[in-house]
This record gives C-alpha cells, structure tokens and sequence, in this order.
C-alpha cells in the first residue's frame, strides 16, 4: 500500500498530479469574491462591493506563462534530475492565491496521490482499451466545467 512519505520518492507521479490540476483545473473559475473597498489593479480601478471571479483555468493555459501551454507535459515539474519540483510559477494556481487559497489543499494532494498509486498498482497485470470509437476526450463538454464526456475503458487481464 502507499504511504505518504512515499511522495518524497515518487517524483513522476507528483508532477502528473500537478499537471493535471494545471492542465484541466478542477475549479477553473475558483470561486467568487466580492471587493470590500474600492480597488485599484494596474489601471483597473474595481468599485466597492463588486463580484470578482478570477479566471485561474486561462491563466494556468495561458501560452505567455507556459510552454506549449495546451500539452499534458507533467515533466514541466520535474528538474534535470527527475525531481519533482516543489516550487510553482507564479501562474500556477489550482487551489487559487491569497488569503482565500484553498485549505483542503494538502489533503487533496494527499489523497490524489493514494488513489493514483493504488490506481497503477492494481491494474498492472490489466491493459487497459479505451472505446475505440469515440476514443478519450479530455475537454469537457460545456467549456471550462469539470466534467468530461463519458468514455468506457476495459480493463482486459494480460
Ligand atoms: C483537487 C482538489 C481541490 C481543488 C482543485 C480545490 C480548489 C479550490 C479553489 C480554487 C478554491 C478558491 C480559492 C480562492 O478563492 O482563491 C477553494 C476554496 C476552498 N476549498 Fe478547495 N479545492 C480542492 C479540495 C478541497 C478539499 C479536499 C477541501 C476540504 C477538505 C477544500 C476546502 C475548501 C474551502 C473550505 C474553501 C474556501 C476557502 C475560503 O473561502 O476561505 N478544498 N478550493
């Protein structure tokens, strides 16, 4: 069984994890915010008691902050010696920024890496077919929600 110390030595997996949390953010739009004040960003000037959504899915594919930004590369976490990398790009932000960032943060990594471990371990001895027809869509079908469209996968033991 994996155990949470095993993270330390699982490099790969902890960067496929947080590819997939930049790649198809679970929470693209975060969650709303109102201003308190009047703010000013830059040259936007936001008035008091306005509803605030940051949009962290475009932010995280945004091509200026990422390199082929639209790939599923989970070595861009990983350092020329195959450690994953703890520190993240200002743009990276799947559990949001600031005061309100997200506390179940640790816990979902956490748990992400147990299911995805124990995922691998137990279908070793299975290839795994994907619907040869429609195949794998990893965009979802109403943009930016969570939700792709349904597949079947079979799960043939070797
Ligand atoms: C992959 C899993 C998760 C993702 C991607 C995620 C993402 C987010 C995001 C983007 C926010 C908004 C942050 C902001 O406003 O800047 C948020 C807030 C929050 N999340 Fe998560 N979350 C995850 C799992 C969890 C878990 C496991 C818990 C609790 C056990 C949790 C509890 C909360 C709470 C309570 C807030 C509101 C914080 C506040 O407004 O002060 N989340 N999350």
């Amino acid at each position: 069984m994996p155990r949470h110390e095993d993270r330390n030595r699982c490099h790969y997996c902890m960067a496929f994890i947080a590819e997939a949390l930049r790649y198809r953010n679970v929470a693209p739009f975060g969650v709303g915010h109102n201003t308190v004040c009047r703010t000013t960003i830059d040259k936007y000037t936001i008035p008091e008691n306005t509803g605030i959504l940051v949009y962290q899915g475009y932010i995280m594919r945004n091509e200026k902050e990422w390199e082929r930004a639209n790939d599923f590369m989970p070595e861009r976490f990983l350092d020329s010696e195959g450690q994953f990398v703890s520190t993240r790009p200002k743009a990276y932000m799947p559990f949001g920024v600031g005061r309100r960032v997200c506390p179940g943060e640790r816990l979902a990594i956490a748990d992400l890496f147990l299911v995805l471990v124990r995922f691998l371990q137990r279908t070793q001895r299975y290839d795994i077919l994907v619907d040869s027809i429609a195949g794998v869509s990893v965009d979802p079908q109403i943009p930016d929600s969570s939700n792709p469209p349904e597949f079947t996968i079979i799960f043939k033991k070797k």
